[in-house]
């Protein structure tokens, strides 16, 4: 069936409707990945996000579903050059279209991907629309002035608290929207990991006793969730803390820094950044539309990492106190493995190891 995908600005795509095909509205990104397109479907940070992927060809190796990041799609939106529908590979287990159907999630193919990203690159990251059927402008403009993100973290948290039993050190993981391989990169270190619901406060997350905490990865803009950030307020006197993505951010805003929107993001697996406390590069997978503001924190936090294509903050350190964080994914999926040494790191800090080198911020 024909579909459109309308932009903010006005312009206009033609293409092919694939998986649940009735009408979606979010903001259009662009994820530059060459695979691992099933992860970012299921990464909770895509939440009310229609995602482009600049490689041409997606859905060749199909579903299995070991490899999902959460339970579900949580993309609002897939947008394709071109759909494989033939998938090849021994653990695929269903094709991308019967995935998104299943899951209700609409997506569009014949879509000019490099047109499009070129567009989000020189005017920045805006909504976007795919429908079927004729729509008025007026009516398009309505749906585009009815989007909302604010409410995201609250769709994707734990409803409820869980464990995950191990002998090693007891994590409280704050669950923002957490990817499973931020659990899983856990698990094989042996923690006893708790999972707390993104709203809890810091007087039941403290009752356990963790040794230390990890603010997880999550969607929307971190300056909507400022109860939140009075929580990790409270924390980072207390407990060794690891922040990933969006928990960088509110680690960051917590002590006093300032974030602020990038253009149209980071999202891919190729982002080189630099370690400033072993001087190397590492290739890492990101996935943001904010970032810490240069200049923003306060004297004694060092920038750890730093982006090596726009020189944006990557991570940062505390003097003083066990904080740590970072703005990419340590735990890839997808992406390169290369950076889970992050996690030893943290789990160092808890075992009161120093690791605070960097530049000043
Ligand atoms: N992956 C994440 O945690 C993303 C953080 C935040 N939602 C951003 O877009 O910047």
């Amino acid at each position: 069936m024909k579909a459109k995908l309308i932009l903010e600005n006005g312009t206009v795509f033609i293409g092919k409707a694939f998986g649940h095909i009735d009408e979606t509205l979010g903001e259009v990104v662009f994820n530059t990945a060459m695979t691992g397109y099933q992860e970012v479907l299921t990464d909770p940070s895509y939440t009310g996000q229609i995602v482009t992927m600049t490689y041409p060809l997606i859905g060749n190796y199909g579903i299995n579903l070991e490899d999902n990041e959460s339970t579900a799609p949580k993309v609002k939106g897939l947008i394709v050059r071109e759909r494989a529908t033939k998938p090849s590979h021994w653990r695929c287990e269903m094709d991308i279209d019967g995935y998104l159907k299943h899951h209700r999630i609409m997506a569009i193919e014949g879509i000019d991907t490099r047109a499009l990203t070129k567009i989000i690159r020189t005017q920045g990251t805006m909504k976007g629309i795919i429908i079927t059927s004729e729509m008025k402008e007026s009516e398009v403009q309505q749906r585009f002035n009815s989007f909302c993100n604010k409410e995201a973290v609250k769709r994707v948290t734990a409803k409820e608290i869980y464990n995950i039993e191990g002998n090693g050190k007891k994590i409280a993981v704050l669950d923002f929207g957490v990817k499973q391989n931020i659990i899983a990169s856990l698990r094989r270190r042996n923690c006893n990991i708790t999972v707390f619901p993104a709203y809890s406060k810091a007087k039941e997350i403290l009752s356990i006793n963790p040794d230390g905490i990890l603010l997880s990865n999550g969607p929307g803009d971190p300056k909507d969730l400022p109860e939140i950030i009075y929580t990790v307020k409270e924390l980072m006197k207390q407990k060794p803390i690891f922040g990933i993505c969006l928990g960088h951010q509110l680690l960051s805003l917590a002590l006093g820094g300032d974030t602020e929107k990038l253009k149209y993001g980071h999202r891919g697996c190729n982002h080189p950044v630099k370690d400033i406390n072993n001087n190397r590069v590492y290739i890492t997978s990101q996935n943001h539309g904010y970032v810490v503001k240069s200049h923003s924190l306060p004297e004694d936090v060092i920038i750890s990492h730093i982006n090596l294509n726009d020189n944006s903050i990557e991570g940062i350190q505390h003097v003083k106190l066990p904080l740590l964080s970072v703005q990419f994914h340590p735990e890839a999926s997808p992406g390169p493995k290369e950076n889970d040494y992050l996690f030893d790191r943290f789990l160092g800090m808890v075992k009161e190891e120093k690791v605070c080198q960097g530049i000043t911020a």
